[in-house]
């Protein structure tokens, strides 16, 4: 099988080479298209990899019957409707370290340009002027540089500021003192970092309580002659109100690499002298755009042939190790929620997963994921996958608990007992991982059994009564029905009961209805794996 993959934004020849020298993957490289020819473009194709250039919409997405994977060459994923994406199972990967150094290194650039005016100098020379006085800049030694966002970026930021002699205040929602002591850097409230600093940089991802994260009221508590940089997302800071605060002499400068929109030929911004400007470069180094292209490549080709991502921005992020120790039980998780989507034909309202034994000692959600994936397949098929099952599940209004108790797998190493609550009542299965012999499904509501979850499957539920074996094998065998495995068991004698066969091929209705005639039959469920 080979798989399309569309590339739609400019990309390092160098770094999409994993790519095109496998031959399962088949790339085009069509970076010059309109929203209306992406649309037209996408339904053929299995992955895209965009920059921050492409806008992938919902609508997009909607049309991107094919789509598996979206891979974004660099960090932001605000050009990418995350939601639409995970709603429709497809997974999106990006780049997170390959241009760290590169970003901060810009951000570096960007504050020195702007403290000694070396872009307006350089005009003004180009323009043959010999302007000493106008161009007169301000020292970084002994200077405070406030950065909001201590993550990659704003961390390698941190020591090159520290390396200019400058004191570093830093304020980020998951900065601890110990954090901050380690880099070396004081902490504090975001207030305490505007009030205080005389330069200012952002260093956080664009997202819904980071839009306009500096605003007017931001600028009217930062000292005068304050000096803003960002070289992280347009729209954190608010345009207008930094503008206005510049017009004010509020602000002495501003250094940008990034627009609220871009391109950004017309942005107001750029017709006052006090701001410097960049096209969005920060991640434009030979070095960085190779780094992201390699490792949105490999990921790629990684996920399509069916390995887990390493950098998934929808899903739970799992190192090698962890996913060794969980995908044995990835199996074992779908084919017990299959199975027990079986046994009731009402709607599913909870879902219950208990985790005992071994397998306690790891983060499980992965493992729910795929259990809930295998419980809502019967009715949404292929539509639902490990990307949206929990999305979907909220969607239908089921409500779901994942708990874990190390001493509860009843004389088994591992245990997963699943459970669903209907409005016919409470339905439950348990299966554990037998060592070397895979996934078997050891319990059925309060019932032992043993069976491997594959092949045709009929589970009846009848009374404990003699004959009613035999009965049921004489049926079964008009039906010319052959039986592989059977086994049996009861609540006490001459109660409830039931039968789980293996048979070697799929039962027909009137098969099923034959038996269900049988008086000591109470119910009868096939599935088929
Ligand atoms: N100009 C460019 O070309 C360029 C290049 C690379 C990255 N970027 C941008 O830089 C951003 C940061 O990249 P990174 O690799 O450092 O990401 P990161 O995830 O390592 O760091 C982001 C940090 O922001 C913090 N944060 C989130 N909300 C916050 C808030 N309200 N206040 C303060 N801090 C907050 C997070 O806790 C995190 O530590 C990216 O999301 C991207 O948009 C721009
Ligand atoms: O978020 C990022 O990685 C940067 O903004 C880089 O964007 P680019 O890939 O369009 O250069």
């Amino acid at each position: 099988m080979t798989f399309r993959i569309l590339v739609a934004d400019p990309l390092s020849e160098e770094g999409i080479k994993p790519l095109k020298c496998n031959p399962k993957m088949d790339v085009t490289m069509q970076t010059s298209l309109s929203p209306e020819e992406l649309l037209e473009e996408i339904p053929k194709y299995d992955a895209l990899i965009v920059r921050s250039q492409t806008t992938v919409t919902r609508k997009v997405i909607e049309h991107a019957k094919k789509l598996k994977i979206i891979g974004r060459a660099g960090v932001g994923t605000d050009n990418i409707d995350i939601d639409a994406a995970t709603e429709h199972g497809i997974v999106v990967v990006n780049a997170p370290n390959g241009n760290t150094n590169s970003a901060a290194e810009h951000a570096m650039a960007m504050l020195m340009s702007l403290s000694r005016n070396i872009p307006q100098a350089y005009y003004s020379l180009k323009q043959r002027q010999w302007d000493r006085k106008k161009f007169i800049g301000t020292e970084l030694k002994g200077k405070k540089l406030g950065i909001v966002g201590l993550g990659r970026i704003g961390t390698e930021v941190a020591y090159r500021a520290k390396g200019q002699r400058m004191k570093v205040i830093a304020y980020d929602p998951f900065l601890t003192e110990e954090k901050a002591e380690k880099i070396g850097v004081g902490y504090g409230t975001l207030e305490d970092v505007l009030r205080s600093a005389d330069f200012i940089t952002v260093h956080t991802p664009l997202l819904k309580n980071t839009r306009h994260l500096i605003n007017a009221d931001s600028f009217a508590i930062m000292k005068t002659g304050v000096h803003i940089i960002n070289c992280a997302r347009g729209g954190i800071i608010d345009e207008e109100a930094l503008y206005d605060a510049i017009v004010a002499k509020k602000v002495a400068g501003a250094a940008l690499d990034v627009f609220e929109n871009e391109p950004a030929i017309d942005n107001k911004l750029l017709t006052l002298p006090e701001v410097v400007a960049t096209p969005h470069l920060g991640a434009s180094t030979v070095e960085a755009q190779e780094n992201v292209a390699i490792d949105v490549s490999h990921d790629i080709a990684r996920f399509l042939n069916g390995a887990v991502a390493e950098n998934p921005v929808n899903l739970p992020a799992i190192s090698n190790e962890h996913m060794g120790k969980l995908k044995p039980y990835f199996t074992l998780a779908e084919k017990l929620g299959e199975f027990l989507s079986y046994l009731t034909d009402d709607a599913i309202e909870e879902i219950t997963l208990n985790y005992a034994g071994d397998i306690t000692e790891y983060e499980v959600t992965p493992v729910s994921r795929i259990a809930i994936k295998g419980l809502l397949k019967k009715h949404l098929g292929t539509h639902v996958n490990e990307v949206n099952a929990l999305y979907l599940a909220e969607k239908k209004d089921i409500t779901i608990h994942e708990n874990k108790t190390k001493s509860a797998a009843e004389g088994f190493t591992n245990l997963l007992r699943l459970e669903i609550k209907t409005a016919e009542g409470k339905f439950c299965a348990a299966g554990t991982l037998l060592n070397g012999l895979g996934p078997r499904i050891v319990h059925v509501g309060e019932f032992h059994v043993d069976v491997t979850p594959e092949g045709h499957i009929v589970l009846i539920h009848h009374r404990d009564q003699p004959g009613v074996i035999g009965k049921m094998g004489n049926l079964l065998g008009k039906h010319h029905i052959n039986i592989a495995t059977m086994q049996v068991d009861r609540s006490d004698a001459g109660g409830n009961a039931i039968m789980m066969l293996k048979v070697d091929r799929h039962l027909k209705q009137e098969s099923i209805d034959a038996l269900k005639a049988l008086p000591e039959i109470q119910d009868v469920r096939t599935i088929d794996f």
